[in-house]
């Protein structure tokens, strides 16, 4: 487990190069230069081995072919420290920063770092010991091991010096001086060989660079499209069913330096939109996407950001654990996984509860601290809605699309198991996750509820955050799910917008504005299409005036766009933020935290106007599982031309009334029968929901009692809700 991810550290990065393919040849190069351990060891490590582990550091990924790409593989980060299965991050000091964070969100946490003794430097020689002790049978050397850090290590074991080549201890008199003239002179030409085997290396690697991309000294315009036309044979080489994806490769690569340079390089007669249109074709023929995905995701980037993107959805996230604070503390949650022979470093210093996990000879979805809940397998970026929600202890909130619940449980952790969190989602299936992480986790403050969260605001409201993390088209976890490359069309990006939309209004209007202590919506979606994320924010603010952008309080992250593709939005868009695989190594996100000053408009706390049953089968289109052929063949009749598109409200109800209408005809119903055979399907269909969304009621009457449970709930952990609800 854990082998061949990648081993950069999440989150806030070192600086990010771009994709290059230049400094990505060399780059190899100079990775194969320092391969041979023999070398290593004679030439001096401190200054040359950092500043060229820097460079490999700083360049996550490169130049890579399918379907093996040849791409140099991204330099590992950290070192691996041999006295214990704590990568260390290129420091000399081995210093696990656990907790060091000054700010806390939580007593635990904040009792961890006293332990530490308060002392930042004791605290890290602490940390030094308590991970030194535990390296006895910690030492994964003997395993063969793909990710093997030394190439690449800043130092070797320890704090262990590099020698000199020679000692002066070890000389003395003429013998002495006559030795060091041999020695010198064997040393003197060692290093002279190396240095001219290294030297025709480079030539060789830059010829060959040369040849493949047509570069030189610059002079030479890369013939890209002009080949394509005038040979046929090579065009069908480049895009038929088996196509030459090497010569795919060095197209895409020319049409990037092409597009950056455009009145340098282009070819007399072609525009940019030649050139733009023959690299959607390759990209989507070299890395498996449909030309209209390929399109859209190629469209927020530059190109050779692009690229770095596309790169990027090749190969695996880290993969990550948060710990459940409810149970352990990070700390001794390491130690313990430690043991078990994991390697791991804490995932960054955003957070101060998730580890990163390199290798394991553990499945780690079944240790007997996964069993015992102290800890959930969770993805970074899945992290940071949470962290922008900062839910309260003793606040009522609401997480709108709960199941498989990473984010509710960390929600209840950031709460201390106080107050009462609301954990929706309309699959039933998946709520099953959702309950039983909610068991394993010692969750003991959530009510779990089944509703299209588009009628919350009608079954209650009054919450103090609401945390949207909303269906989506999930273009920013392809490298999880490579399905998604050719099962978004056009007509999910108008569908799941339109969802999104009214799920984003429902959420503001379950909040009570008069919060003393919130009064926060929290939108994020694992997508980075605009549609489905400045674009409902957008609409969110024009529908309901009461509400305003505001910091996510996140430490990194890329502003969301104030403008994209001849769309303005509110100038408060860049308080958004936008998360991308090339650029943090993390899952593509997007997280938007609004706060809510006013009522809202009256009469606007409804969803669409559709009966549960109907709304049920809604909700389960709109869930990311592939494409639903009737569904794009209904939306495509109002889709317009461009690859990029906004719809209105009337697009958006003529949308909804046509699904479900078909999904009425689908399940043997007629769609223009009486309404009020829909309602009674409606009441049974809200006699299944759980026992204790029951309890907060299913008809907006029974709200108030619904309150009674939440306050009998959060009276059960021992806690006074502070306000009245
Ligand atoms: C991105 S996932 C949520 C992941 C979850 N927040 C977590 O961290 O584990 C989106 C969820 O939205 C749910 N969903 C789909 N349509 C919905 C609707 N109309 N109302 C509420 N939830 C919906 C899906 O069942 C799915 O579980």
């Amino acid at each position: 487990m854990g082998k061949g991810r990648s081993k950069h550290k999440q989150g806030l990065p070192d600086p990010i190069e771009m994709y290059h393919p230049h400094l990505a040849k060399k780059r190899k190069v100079d990775d194969d230069d320092v391969k041979p351990s023999k070398r290593a060891k004679e030439e001096k490590k401190t200054a040359t081995s950092i500043s060229r582990a820097r460079d490999n550091r700083a360049a996550p990924k490169a130049n890579g072919t399918k379907p093996k790409p040849t791409a140099t593989k991204p330099a590992k980060k950290g070192t691996k420290d041999t006295t214990s299965n704590i990568k260390t991050n290129g420091k000399k000091a081995v210093a696990l920063p656990l907790d060091s964070d000054a700010d806390s969100d939580d007593e635990i946490e904040e009792s961890e770092d006293e332990e530490e003794g308060g002392d930042s430097s004791t605290g890290k020689l602490a940390a030094v010991d308590f991970m030194g002790s535990s390296d006895d049978d910690l030492d994964d050397d003997d395993e063969p091991d793909l990710d093997d850090d030394s190439e690449n290590s800043v130092y070797d074991s320890g704090d262990e010096e590099a020698r000199p080549i020679f000692s002066d201890d070890d000389l003395s008199g003429s013998d002495a001086e006559e030795q060091l003239n041999a020695a010198n002179i064997e040393g003197l030409t060692r290093k002279l060989d190396l240095q001219i085997a290294r030297e025709a290396e480079e030539a060789e690697a830059e010829l060959q660079d040369q040849i493949a991309t047509n570069i030189g000294t610059g002079e030479i315009k890369p013939f890209v499209i002009g080949a394509a036309d005038d040979d046929a044979t090579n065009a069908t080489s480049l895009t038929s069913v088996a196509p030459d994806l090497a010569l795919l490769r060095t197209r895409i690569n020319d049409v990037v330096r092409v597009l950056e340079d455009f009145s340098n390089l282009c070819e007399d007669g072609r525009s940019r939109a030649d050139y733009t249109e023959q690299i959607i074709t390759d990209i989507s023929t070299y890395y498996g996407y449909n030309p209209y995905l390929a399109e859209k995701l190629f469209d927020l980037f530059s190109p050779s950001e692009a690229l770095s993107f596309f790169e990027a959805n090749e190969t695996p996230r880290p993969l990550v654990i948060r710990t459940n604070t409810l149970k352990t503390h990070r700390r001794d949650l390491a130690q313990v996984l430690i043991n078990r022979g994991v390697t791991l470093e804490p995932v960054g210093k955003w957070s101060k509860v998730g580890l990163q996990i390199f290798e394991s000879q553990v499945p780690l979805g079944a240790t007997p601290e996964y069993l015992a809940g102290h800890y959930i397998l969770q993805a970074a970026s899945s992290f940071l809605p949470v962290m922008a929600l900062a839910p309260q202890e003793n606040e009522r909130c609401l997480d709108m699309a709960a199941a498989p619940g990473g984010k509710t449980t960390y929600m209840a952790a950031l709460m201390k198991n106080t107050g009462c969190v609301f954990a929706n989602d309309p699959s039933k299936a998946r709520a099953k996750g959702l309950i039983g992480n909610i068991h394993r986790l010692g969750v003991r403050n959530t009510i779990v509820c089944s509703y299209d969260a588009r009628e919350f605001p009608k079954v209650m409201g009054g919450f103090d955050r609401v945390l949207l993390d909303a269906p989506c088209s999930g273009t920013g976890v392809i490298a999880k799910d490579a399905s998604v490359k050719t099962n978004k069309s056009e007509a999910d990006f108008l569908r799941l917008p339109h969802l999104q939309k009214q799920l984003l209004l429902a959420a503001i209007d379950s909040v009570d504005h008069a919060s003393k202590t919130g009064g926060y919506i929290v939108y994020s979606t694992c997508s980075v299409t605009v549609e489905e994320n400045e674009g409902v924010v957008e609409y969110a603010l024009r529908k309901r005036p009461n509400v305003r952008l505001v910091d996510t309080g996140l430490t990194f992250g890329v502003e969301g766009f104030v403008s994209y593709r001849g769309k303005t939005f509110n100038d408060k868009m860049r308080l958004t933020r936008r998360y991308y695989p090339h650029k943090y190594n993390v899952d593509g996100f997007f997280v938007a935290k609004l706060r809510k000053v006013g009522p809202s408009p009256a009469g606007s706390s409804t969803g669409p106007s559709v009966s549960a049953n109907g709304a049920e089968d809604m909700v389960m289109d709109a869930v990311p599982v592939g494409g639903d052929k009737e569904g794009e063949e209904g939306a495509a009749s109002t889709a317009v031309e461009s690859g990029f598109q906004w719809s209105d409200d009337e697009e958006d109800a003529k949308i909804i009334e046509k699904n479900l209408k078909r999904q009425k005809r689908r399940k043997g119903i007629d769609p223009r029968a009486d309404p009020s055979k829909a309602g009674a399907k409606e009441k049974k269909s809200k006699e299944d929901v759980s026992t204790a969304a029951k309890a907060a009621g299913s008809k907006k009457e029974k709200t108030t009692k619904a309150k009674g449970s939440v306050r009998a709930s959060s009276s059960q952990n021992g806690v006074k809700k502070k306000k009245s609800t």
